[in-house]
């Protein structure tokens, strides 16, 4: 399906679903901008238009969840954090503290960073000037790549336990569960030939896994259906409820109501958020 068909669709699917012109109007731009930066078919990306404006007509105006334990110490600290690619400066003193049971989410237009703060953050990317303090362990779920073409679910489980020093049967115990939460039940596949939401449905199994300190999410739902979108935030929910510190990157800003700290990085990239 062409872009500028998607688009129309998913406009009219909105509004059918009763999603306000501002919103509505700035979920599309997100979309569009999506597209055509990543140059990715709309179908593979987001779904069907009437699934994708239903998941987000689902989460607009929901209440926000009861917090079930308070916020607990520092688990990362993020602190006036520069980057430049060449002459280009991506980031400018850019600072973000999330505590134990809290969700922070890092939102911006394409291309103000996002990707490159979280990779900072994650210790994938250096940054100029600044610094990162993390506390605990770190579980990161890239916005694509990150899973080993000829390796089956299983394998990666095991993998990347082992690296968490969880052992093997535990941890494709784990995974298997946690696979269950997102309504997917791995079988002997190679990871190159599972769909693209079922490769970022591996993604986020495998930033789980070992039960982390502090999750690091950039965009991990693209390629997800409707139930499984919902399932993401509910799993979001659990991890804060667990006492996790969750940094989750979204264009999706109907979410944001529901987090704890909101991370713009559209102004002139440089933010502060604590
Ligand atoms: N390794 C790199 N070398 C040079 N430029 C880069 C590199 N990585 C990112 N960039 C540039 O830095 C800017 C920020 O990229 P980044 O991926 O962090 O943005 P983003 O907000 O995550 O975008 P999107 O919403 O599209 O995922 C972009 O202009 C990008 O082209």
């Amino acid at each position: 399906m062409r872009h500028e068909i998607w688009l129309a669709a998913l406009t009219d699917e909105l509004r059918r679903h009763g999603v306000g012109p501002d919103l509505a109007g700035h979920v599309v731009a997100e979309a569009a901008g999506h597209l055509r930066d990543s140059g990715e078919a709309p179908l593979r990306a987001f779904g069907p238009p009437d699934t994708y404006a239903a998941a987000v007509a689902d989460s607009v105006g929901g209440p926000a969840l009861a917090r079930s334990v308070p916020a607990g110490p520092v688990r990362l600290r993020a602190v006036d954090i520069t980057k430049r690619y060449g002459r280009r400066t991506v980031l400018s003193g850019v600072s973000l503290t999330v505590h134990a049971g809290q969700v922070a989410a890092v939102v911006g237009a394409n291309g103000s960073g996002k990707s490159t703060f979280l990779g900072i953050c994650a210790g994938l990317v250096g940054a100029d000037a600044g610094r990162v303090e993390l506390h605990g362990t770190v579980g990161y779920c890239p916005q694509a790549g990150g899973t080993a073409d000829f390796l089956q679910a299983g394998e990666h489980f095991a993998l990347i336990g082992a690296g968490r020093g969880v052992p093997r049967e535990a941890a494709v115990r784990d995974g298997a569960r946690r696979a269950a939460a997102l309504d997917w039940a791995p079988g002997d596949a190679q990871a190159r030939h599972l769909s693209g939401g079922t490769r970022q449905k591996l993604n986020l199994v495998l930033a789980g896994l070992g039960d982390p300190d502090v999750l690091l999410l950039d965009e991990p739902y693209q390629g997800f259906d409707r139930g499984t979108y919902l399932d993401f935030w509910h799993e979001v929910w659990r991890w804060r409820d667990a006492g996790r510190a969750v940094v989750v990157v979204t264009h999706l800003l109907n979410q944001l109501d529901r987090v704890d700290v909101v991370l713009d990085l559209s102004a002139g990239s440089s933010g502060v958020a604590a």
